[in-house]
């Protein structure tokens, strides 16, 4: 599957036209690319909690679709509020969830049950198309901090870094973190990845190595303790990185391993970028010290899965059997060591935040 010439990509997830979505399987990629239908509730539920589909919008988006779907089945008050309080419990913390399920669910609520359905797929196109919308106003905006970063050393190629997946296949389409990126790479601009593999579930070295492939952007695959080294040596002029949710002050939850990268970025004088899309902002939160963090489980550090020479995909331990395992899927980077949030109004300092979005309109 290839990506447009302009580097925005296909979309992750789309209606089916017969009560169901389509959404890419993340889990298969980069060895296979494959496609699975959601037909219920509990097949966008699975498919999130599996992370078939992941990233704070694309999450967002595929709730939004299982109140669709949920409302096909059943318009009523407690079936609505069933299929929420299930996909709501799918993953606590990109707060995309809870904000598309809201949405989806105050349309539903003021409209009787026979036109309910019909809104809620509307809704649920609605929020997908502005994700797009969102994310190609994020690459503008970032665009022109790649272009700076090029004018300060002209002639040169422009080295970026970037943590976990923040790519399309995060969102309905282009991407957050990696919209600035498509957007130079089709601009011409000489540019080169830094791809964090971002252990346990190595988003950077599955999804993230094989967008900028498909897309035909240069980049390089390193483990997650290599960036500090990188930035003490010059070699990465800015890092941009996504997020799952920002709290009103700028303190800025995201994949685990973030928060070390923006303490290297800080140590070595390199501007650290969060692109973040305004459903991703959590205003209710004054600072990043209550967002909840899930907790995964243990085999995803203890274990990795990969394609053996024969092509067969099997995960492998690699510890003792009686090792145990801690993981966290994110952490929270303070505000202080953000050099600027790259929304879609433009790049702001954290401390704007409220003052931006306050209104939110
Ligand atoms: C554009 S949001 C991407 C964000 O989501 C990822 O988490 P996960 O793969 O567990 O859903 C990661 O934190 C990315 O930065």
């Amino acid at each position: 599957m290839k990506t447009s010439a302009d580097g925005s990509a296909r979309r992750t997830i789309w209606a089916t036209g017969d009560g169901a979505v389509e959404i890419i399987d993340q889990t298969r990629l980069p060895h296979e690319y494959a496609t699975k239908r959601l037909a219920s509730v509990e097949d966008v539920a699975e498919a999130i909690a599996v992370m078939r589909v992941r990233g704070a919008p694309l999450i967002g988006a595929t709730a939004a679709y299982g109140m669709a779907i949920a409302a096909d089945v059943d318009p009523s008050d407690a079936a609505l509020a069933l299929a929420r309080q299930i996909l709501f419990a799918t993953r606590p913390t990109a707060v995309n969830l809870g904000w598309a399920l809201a949405r989806v669910a105050d349309v539903l609520a003021s409209l009787p049950l026979e036109r309910r359905a019909e809104a809620a797929w509307t809704e649920a196109e609605a929020i997908a198309a502005e994700d797009i919308a969102l994310n190609g106003a994020i690459g503008d905006h970032g665009l022109a901090l790649i272009k700076a970063a090029q004018k300060a050393r002209p002639g040169e190629t422009v080295n970026v870094l970037t943590h976990c997946n923040a790519g399309w296949l995060a969102t309905v389409g282009w991407g957050t973190a990696t919209a600035p990126i498509y957007k130079a790479h089709a601009a011409g601009i000489p540019i080169h990845v830094w791809v964090d593999e971002t252990r346990p579930r190595n988003q950077g070295a599955s999804l993230t190595a094989w967008e900028l492939a498909e897309a035909g952007v240069p980049h390089t695959l390193i483990a997650d303790n290599a960036g500090g080294h990188l930035m003490q040596h010059g070699r990465v002029d800015l890092c941009i990185v996504g997020t799952d949710r920002t709290a009103a002050n700028g303190d800025v939850c995201n994949k685990i391993g973030t928060y070390l990268k923006a303490l290297a970025a800080h140590d070595n004088g390199v501007p650290f970028y969060v692109a973040l899309p305004s459903p991703t902002l959590d205003l209710s939160l004054q600072s990043g010290r209550d967002v909840p963090i899930e907790e995964r489980a243990g085999t995803e550090v203890t274990e990795i899965t990969g394609r053996t020479a024969d092509g067969r995909i099997e995960s492998v331990c690699v510890t003792t059997p009686s090792t145990a395992a801690a993981n966290p899927a994110f952490d929270v980077t303070p505000a202080r060591l953000v050099t600027g949030l790259v929304t879609e109004r433009g790049v702001i300092e954290p401390e704007r935040l409220r003052e931006v979005f306050g209104s939110r309109a």
